[in-house]
């Protein structure tokens, strides 16, 4: 089969820091990848330079066997998806004009506005409030359902739980999984590693600029002394 992503020896960083350093990662289509990694070692800039918000200096992406074209807007067209670490909802638009902007540029399939609204009621309850006065949950909700109206082939998704309450954060795997279900690869970075291993059907680790161990989530969660050794974490 070939795979939905194939990212190949992948080169990016900022002014003249080297942050990524020839990552190899493939992605199923369908499948749900956990990234895991210490703080600062490029989990967001690899989400970033996927989504061509942060430039690629060598290597190459293959969504689908088709190189991923550079620009963002180009890559969004392509059919990925990007649910920022804290959110990035424009603060004055409404929930619904949040999604009718996200709608202009779908992919036909099976998500609508109305079919995201059914999974995530609280936002259809605050359609005409602006997004800045939404809770962190339910921005985080707004920023996930902006990315799903568009019918995404693959999702990338950054600290999806970052700062929420537990009840929330369940909600969120929920989701997650619902991607899944229609057919959605995602790439998930998180620090919360009970959502990574939730939902993950296998975890990734990115160190020192590429990716060092990659596994089942089962066999990640029963090896804790390499969780440790690559995480700092019991
Ligand atoms: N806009 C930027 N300009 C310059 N350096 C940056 C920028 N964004 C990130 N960096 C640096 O790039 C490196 C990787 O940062 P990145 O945010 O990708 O790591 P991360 O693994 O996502 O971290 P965290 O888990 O803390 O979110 C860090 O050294 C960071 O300081």
């Amino acid at each position: 089969m070939t795979p939905l992503l194939q990212v190949s020896q992948l080169r990016s960083g900022y002014a003249g820091s080297t942050v990524l350093d020839g990552v190899d990662l493939t992605l199923e289509p369908g499948s749900i990848l956990g990234l895991l990694g210490r703080n600062g070692v490029g989990k967001s800039t690899l989400i970033m330079t996927l989504m061509g918000l942060v430039p690629t200096t060598s290597g190459t992406v293959l969504l689908d066997g088709v190189m991923l074209p550079a620009r963002p807007h180009k890559i969004a067209r392509a059919g990925v998806a990007l649910v920022p670490q804290g959110r990035r909802v424009w603060a004055p638009l409404t929930v619904g004009e949040h999604l009718k902007l996200a709608t202009r540029h779908a992919h036909p399939g099976t998500w609508t506005a109305d079919s995201v609204l059914d999974l995530l009621p609280r936002l259809r309850e605050r359609l005409r409030q602006p997004a800045g006065s939404l809770s962190g949950g339910e921005q985080q909700m707004l920023a996930i359902a902006r990315a799903l109206v568009t019918n995404p082939r693959l999702v990338l998704l950054d600290e999806p739980s970052d700062g929420l309450a537990p009840a929330i954060i369940e909600s969120i795997m929920d989701v997650i999984r619902q991607m899944q279900t229609e057919g959605a690869a995602v790439l998930l970075v998180e620090q919360d590693l009970h959502l990574a291993f939730e939902v993950s059907d296998e975890i990734a680790v990115l160190d020192r600029g590429i990716i060092v161990h990659r596994t089942d989530t089962e066999s990640f969660r029963g090896d804790p002394d390499t969780a440790h050794r690559l995480l700092g974490v019991a």
